[in-house]
């Protein structure tokens, strides 16, 4: 199976959200950003981007059943005291499509249920599109990386992803020459199963395949995590790093973005260890983990086991999410259970 015009509708899908997702940061309000009832923030772009990608997919590929498992609904939008706000989602959102060709102006409605399609739980039996509107909405606030991220799941497993990152540079983020030919932002990468992994610039100017890093020796390596504190460890992944070897300090970037700069080599390693109780969610991972396994990488837990995306909504792990190319996956295995080990029965001091 090739998913030729499934992955022609995602690109496109994506392409345009991302093009959205840029004009809204630039002219990003206060009153643009709401708090979801588990206080993270939400934005007009990600119910902005959610619709369209829906919007989209519906459109391009109108003899399939259609299935979403997307992070946002409508439930907030649908209160009276919304109505301003989903006013300026539907603007935007008109905008962009005319921008885009489109000729259908969409109604207030034609937003909320194009939203609403992304209510499915996901599961091991047929086809599932998972969408991130915005993954790393607190760095799309702050002006940081963000991602629009969509897979699409066969039988419970990721057969196609396509990851738009607006505001990573086309040239690698290791690089520090920061040269006016390298300073163009805007990337879109793309893998399907067995196929390897792509990136182009956002605007299409420039298409090339991509592989995950080569080193072997970790003290050579860099390694990511996540922005927020509160989203990772980073007491664990410190020690994981100084046990490697690692002699470069993390680099800290918002969102799956960390998933496509490391496909295409940039770092070498991802380690993500959220805090006690949090339960990942497929639309989290479900886009990189192919973007990054068809460029090389191995993505496991931290026993070992590879993520399972057939379980519905949530990712059922153990720990955390690490990724590297095949050749240092077993020292860093080793160094993240050691670490593990050691944190939870720190060394007691010598007896009196
Ligand atoms: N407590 C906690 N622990 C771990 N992860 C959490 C937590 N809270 C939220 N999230 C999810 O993290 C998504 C963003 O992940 P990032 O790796 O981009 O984090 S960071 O922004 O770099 O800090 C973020 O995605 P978005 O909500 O799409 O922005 C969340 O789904
Ligand atoms: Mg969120
Ligand atoms: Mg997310
Ligand atoms: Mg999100």
């Amino acid at each position: 199976m090739s998913y030729e015009k499934e992955l022609a509708a995602a690109k496109k899908a994506v392409t345009i959200a991302s093009r959205f997702c840029q004009k809204v940061q630039k002219v990003l309000l206060q009153s643009d950003v709401q708090s979801k009832s588990d206080k993270s923030p939400v934005t007009v772009a990600d119910y902005g981007s959610q619709a369209l990608v829906s919007y989209i997919l519906e459109k391009e590929l109108p003899s399939e059943s259609f299935s979403l498992v997307a992070e946002e609904d409508s439930g907030d939008l649908r209160n009276d005291g919304s109505q301003e706000v989903l006013q300026r989602i539907r603007e935007l959102m008109n905008d962009t499509l005319v921008s885009d060709g489109e000729n259908k102006v969409l109604s207030a409605e034609d937003v909320l249920t194009a939203i609403d399609s992304g209510k499915s739980e996901g599961g091991p039996l047929g086809r599932h599109w998972v969408l991130d509107p915005i993954d790393g909405t607190k760095g799309f606030v702050r002006g940081d990386q963000y991602a629009i991220a969509l897979a699409l799941l066969d039988e419970g497993k990721v057969v196609l992803g396509v990851l738009g990152c607006p505001n990573l540079p086309l040239a690698s983020i290791a690089n520090t020459d920061q040269s006016s030919s390298q300073n163009q932002v805007g990337c879109l990468f793309y893998a399907t199963i067995g196929s390897g992994t792509y990136m182009q610039s956002l605007d299409g100017s420039s298409h090339k395949k991509v592989h995950v890093s080569a080193i072997e020796n970790p003290a050579e390596a860099s390694f990511f995590e996540s922005f927020e504190a509160a989203h990772t460890t980073f007491s664990l992944s410190g020690s994981i790093a100084t046990k490697l070897g690692v002699k470069a300090p993390p680099v800290r970037i918002d969102s799956q973005a960390k998933y496509g700069a490391l496909s295409r080599g940039d770092g070498a390693i991802y380690l993500r260890f959220p805090h006690k109780g949090y339960r990942e969610k497929i639309w989290d991972h479900a886009a990189g983990c192919i973007v990054v396994t068809e460029a090389g990488a191995v993505v496991s837990d931290a026993a070992g086991k590879p993520l399972d995306f057939s379980k519905g909504k949530f990712l059922d792990l153990d720990t955390g999410i690490i990724v590297t190319n095949q050749k240092l996956m077993s020292l860093l295995l080793k160094a993240v259970q050691d670490s593990l080990r050691e944190a939870s029965s720190p060394p007691t001091g010598p007896s009196l």
